[in-house]
């Protein structure tokens, strides 16, 4: 199943706001069918955005407006301006050409995901990431496998964390970065199911992540078609848990990272860093070579898009506040690079 491709002339793609309710093809013709689909995430995660752009451009037909305007359809993943600018370069080959960098930016994100999930995983089961021993203290009630990444520490393997309870890893995350997010494989996500295909999985703990539930719709119904074992998690409930120990490590994808590391990603992120770097539990960014953006060289100049205040007052159509209720609604938020235990990518892995 392809999140999203090229089919006999068209843009098809999966419309994720019907998920896990039901499983729609949308089937775009034009730009700014694109554009809408974009905008209001049906098609989303950066990765696929960035297919998503590349393809885009095929249906512009080279209208400059049109460029633009898939290129701005949404401002904080740098994959959807990287992906129409990498097709965009063909247009003057002409259609054809455009099309087929747009199929090998999709193949690309195809092969990248794999990559990713396998360099993941061995990073997570091979004891290169270090964990001070378990502390002590109120939140340390159950055995907790949870340390801090550091390498000036008497440090525990990881392995040796799973080998005498012959368990697997315990993994939290927040909002969607499966296959959903990119064509086939996902990114952090992609790890764990990595991770599940090796028998190395325990537990994926999914934060809802609202306002728009990606976590709840989307990673519950993927990691149910993963036959994963997985639970839901209210996003309050993160940092705690978090404290309480019994996380391995927590997974994340990414939007759009700055030179310096510095990381922007589903709001709720940031609180969740906070929360590993508090309790010693290892946070790792799972993204593509593709996500990094070298010509912003911190968080600071990473646009941060606000979705406007409906999307907190309802939830999937039903009023939630009183009428008139205003609210705020960052869609994204940076995490600081020294809150980042590793970057992993389709090519390396980063400590930032
Ligand atoms: C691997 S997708 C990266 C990123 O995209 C998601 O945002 P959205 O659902 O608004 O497109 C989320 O931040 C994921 O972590």
């Amino acid at each position: 199943m392809r999140t999203i491709d090229w089919v006999d002339g068209a843009v098809e793609l999966i419309d994720q706001t019907r998920l896990p309710d039901e499983c729609v093809t949308l089937r775009i013709t034009t730009v700014d069918e694109l554009v809408d689909a974009i905008r209001r995430l049906a098609v989303r995660g950066a990765p696929a955005l960035g297919v998503a752009g590349a393809l885009g451009v095929v249906l512009s037909g080279g209208d400059p407006d049109a460029v633009a305007r898939l290129r701005a359809a949404r401002p904080t993943a740098v994959n959807l301006a990287w992906g129409v600018d990498q097709a965009a370069a063909w247009l003057p080959e002409g259609r054809a050409a455009v099309l087929e960098a747009a199929l090998r930016i999709r193949d690309e994100d195809i092969a990248a995901c794999l990559a990713m999930g396998e360099r993941g995983a061995d990073l997570l089961t091979s004891g290169a990431l270090a964990s001070k021993a378990p502390t002590s203290g109120a939140f340390a009630s159950e055995a907790s496998t949870s340390g801090a990444f550091a390498s000036d520490l008497p440090a525990v393997d990881l392995p040796d964390l799973l080998a005498p309870a012959g368990r697997g890893l315990r993994i939290m995350t927040i909002c969607n970065t499966g296959g959903l997010a990119a064509v086939e494989r996902g990114t952090a996500l992609g790890v764990a199911q990595t991770l599940h295909e090796r028998g190395l999985l325990a537990e994926v703990l999914a934060l809802e992540t609202r306002p728009l539930l990606q976590g709840a719709r989307l990673t519950a119904w993927e990691l149910a078609r993963m036959g994963a074992p997985h639970r839901l998690v209210a996003d309050g409930a993160g940092p705690y848990l978090l404290a309480r120990g019994g996380v391995d490590a927590v997974l994340v994808g990414a939007d759009r990272i700055a030179a310096n590391g510095d990381t922007a990603n589903k709001i709720g992120t940031y609180a969740l860093a906070l929360g590993a770097a508090r309790a010693g539990v290892p946070f790792l960014v799972v993204a593509p070579e593709t996500t990094i953006d070298v010509a912003t060289p911190t968080g600071a100049g990473i646009e941060i898009e606000d979705r406007g205040a409906e999307e907190i007052v309802t939830l999937r159509g039903t009023r939630l506040a009183p009428e008139g209720t205003d609210a705020v609604n960052p869609a994204f938020d940076v995490t600081p690079h020294d809150l980042i235990t590793a970057i992993v990518t389709d090519k390396r892995v980063i400590r930032p």
